[in-house]
């Protein structure tokens, strides 16, 4: 089916937001009235800016407070719409939104509302214009799409059908099954909209929160079903009003969004981009620096041992257990200081990732960055950071380990067995965009997203994970753009003795997070720990909870950069992050900052 897009949904300019449109992919767009009385070019310039980037102008909107309204308020209203019309068919647009009226002196009369809606469509007629009339969830009389559909059916217009919102739907809790009892070509319009699920009011949860399919709590693939089932042909569009998209820069925001759709669409049948392959393993992180030595220092310190080198690029392996670092001091290093830049994930056809990635609008990067190196499929992440496919237990597949060659090295440590997680903190204004993304490009599924309360502000949380949790990805946004906690990434690492491997990183130089006796003397009182126990994770600075499943035991190291290690020990099914204990932490790593 056609896509479309409200110039509402993404931020900039008019001229700006069409071309971000365009370019993710979208067919049409709705036109937002404010876009439009705020650009400085004609409704015959944007029509031919629209029809330069191959976009429909799908429907222009809103008009509001049209029916059920006095007698003389209808007139003066069908002379606004004259002109509207009149607008329309410079701008080249065929469908017009009417908003069900929130005016407070609107009469509760459904045969005086059709009659008006009728007279409008009359008039919509002779420019060749069709009206599409919409329940707004806080409409003073009409406010559920069943009713708006009754509304119409006895107007009986050919100019005359709904627009169907699912946010208005849903957000009020109709049963979308009724849609199916609308007549396919009576559905004008199709408006798609998630939110977040929000006990608030309803009005001021669409106008801020709405977000794109699959980054809310609604079942859009279910309320698609239905829409599909009665017969609807039009374009699928989004409307999101959201404070966060608005401010972000409209190219990927518009990315994100065709995305959603294309991931909808699949849900619903609709769509069969190639499925998704989901990585069974982390192969490597991969870190850039500039400043190599405190790097070597902190992983030495953690027992790794560089095993190798790559061929062409200045590019170190790190190896303990399963866990393997790659330490890069190439060009990039140069941008960002010491950052978590790249993870391989072990892939059982990096091929089909790589197909499926490009299908859900991910940037493929070059497959080879040398000659002689082995292929690797890769992609780009929202915050950039690059995701190489890594063939998994196939011989025949190239290897990137192939590409490195051993140097002479004393044998690592063996406490440490493998990756645990990997933690990204995302721009602000991504976090949505990136777990819908490693939802859907990677196929890792989405846990629930906890707030975390750091000394100055609020960071949001949310893991991604594949199903024997052998990936774990968690991704969060912190408070304040600018603070340095809220760049921070870290690489956890898999132990089953986190007290041993805590004291040989000490032991060998390592500056473990200090943590305060507070703490302890609170999980004194919340666990059966010994003394002896407690006194041991006070000194190394281990944090610790339990769930039904079991306890998670886990310590942190300083910062190099934007990068901190963690050592993490699960004992039993414990499945979580410590997520208790991320305010302490977040607290402790503040106080251990250097006073700026
Ligand atoms: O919030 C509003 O006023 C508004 C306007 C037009 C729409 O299509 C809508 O869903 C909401
Ligand atoms: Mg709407």
């Amino acid at each position: 089916m056609r896509t479309s897009i409200a110039t509402v949904s993404i931020g900039g300019s008019l001229t700006e937001k069409l071309t971000a449109a365009a370019r993710a992919g979208f067919d049409g767009i709705e036109i937002f009235e404010n876009d439009l009385l705020a650009s400085p070019l004609s409704p015959e310039e944007i029509r031919a800016r629209c029809a330069d980037l191959g976009l429909s102008i799908d429907l222009y909107q809103p008009m509001r407070d049209i029916e059920a309204v006095q007698a003389e308020e209808f007139e003066r209203n069908l002379r606004r719409a004259r002109h509207k019309f009149q607008l329309m068919n410079r701008l080249g647009a065929d469908t017009v939104l009417v908003c069900s009226s929130v005016c407070p002196h609107a009469e509760d009369d459904d045969a005086l509302a059709a009659w008006h809606l009728r007279r409008l469509a009359d008039l919509a007629q002779e420019f060749g214009i069709r009206v599409a009339y919409e329940a707004l969830a806080w409409g003073r009389h009409v406010s559920t799409y069943d009713h708006a559909w009754r509304v119409v059916e006895a107007a009986d217009h050919p100019a005359l059908g709904v627009c169907l919102d699912s946010f208005h739907i849903l957000a009020r809790g109709s049963d979308p099954k009724g849609i199916e009892d609308i007549p396919g070509e009576k559905i004008f319009f199709l408006q798609l909209a998630d939110a977040p699920l929000m006990a608030m009011d309803v009005l001021q949860w669409s106008r801020h929160y709405r977000c794109f399919p699959g980054q809310g709590g609604f079942d859009l693939a279910g309320l698609l079903t239905h829409v599909v089932r009665a017969g609807y042909t039009g374009p699928l569009s989004l409307e999101v009003f959201n404070d966060v998209f608005r401010q972000a820069e409209a190219a990927p925001t518009a990315v994100d969004a065709r995305r959603s759709l294309l991931v909808l669409q699949e849900a619903t049948g609709l769509a069969a981009p190639p499925p998704p392959v989901v990585p069974t393993g982390v192969a490597f992180a991969e870190l850039v620096t500039p400043d190599v030595d405190p790097v070597s220092a902190v992983l030495g310190a953690l027992g790794f041992a560089r095993t190798a080198r790559h061929r062409t690029k200045p590019v170190d392996l790190w190896e303990q257990g399963a866990a393997r670092v790659l330490v890069n001091t190439g060009p990039a290093a140069r941008r960002d200081g010491t950052a978590l830049a790249a993870i391989g994930l072990e892939s059982p056809d990096p091929e089909g990732a790589a197909r499926r990635a490009e299908a859900l609008l991910a940037p493929v990067l070059p497959r080879r960055r040398a000659p002689q190196d082995a292929p690797l499929e890769a992609v780009s992440a929202p915050d950039g950071t690059e995701l190489f496919f890594c063939a998994a237990g196939r011989s025949r597949l190239p290897d990137w380990r192939e590409d490195f060659e051993d140097v002479p090295h004393e044998a690592p440590a063996s406490g440490i067995d493998r990756v645990d997680h990997l933690a990204l903190t995302q721009p602000w204004h991504q976090f949505d965009e990136a777990a819908l993304f490693h939802r859907s490009v990677l196929g890792l599924a989405a846990q629930e997203s906890v707030d975390v309360a750091d000394p100055y502000g609020l960071h949001r949380s949310r893991a991604v994970t594949n199903a024997d949790g052998s990936v774990r990805i968690a991704l969060s946004i912190g408070p304040a753009p600018n603070d340095d906690g809220a760049r921070a990434q870290h690489i956890a690492l898999a132990t089953e003795d986190v007290v041993t491997a805590a004291r040989r990183f000490r032991q060998a130089g390592g500056r473990l997070l200090e943590v305060p006796a507070n703490y302890y003397d609170d999980l004194a009182a919340q666990y059966d720990l010994t003394d002896g126990e407690l006194e041991t994770y006070r000194d190394l600075g281990i944090l610790y909870d339990r769930d039904a499943d079991g306890a998670f035991l886990h310590c942190y190291t300083h910062t190099v950069g934007r990068v901190f290690f963690e050592l993490v020990q699960r004992d039993g099914g414990y499945r979580g992050y410590g997520a208790r204990n991320a305010p302490v932490r977040l607290a402790a790593q503040h106080a251990s900052r250097p006073v700026r």
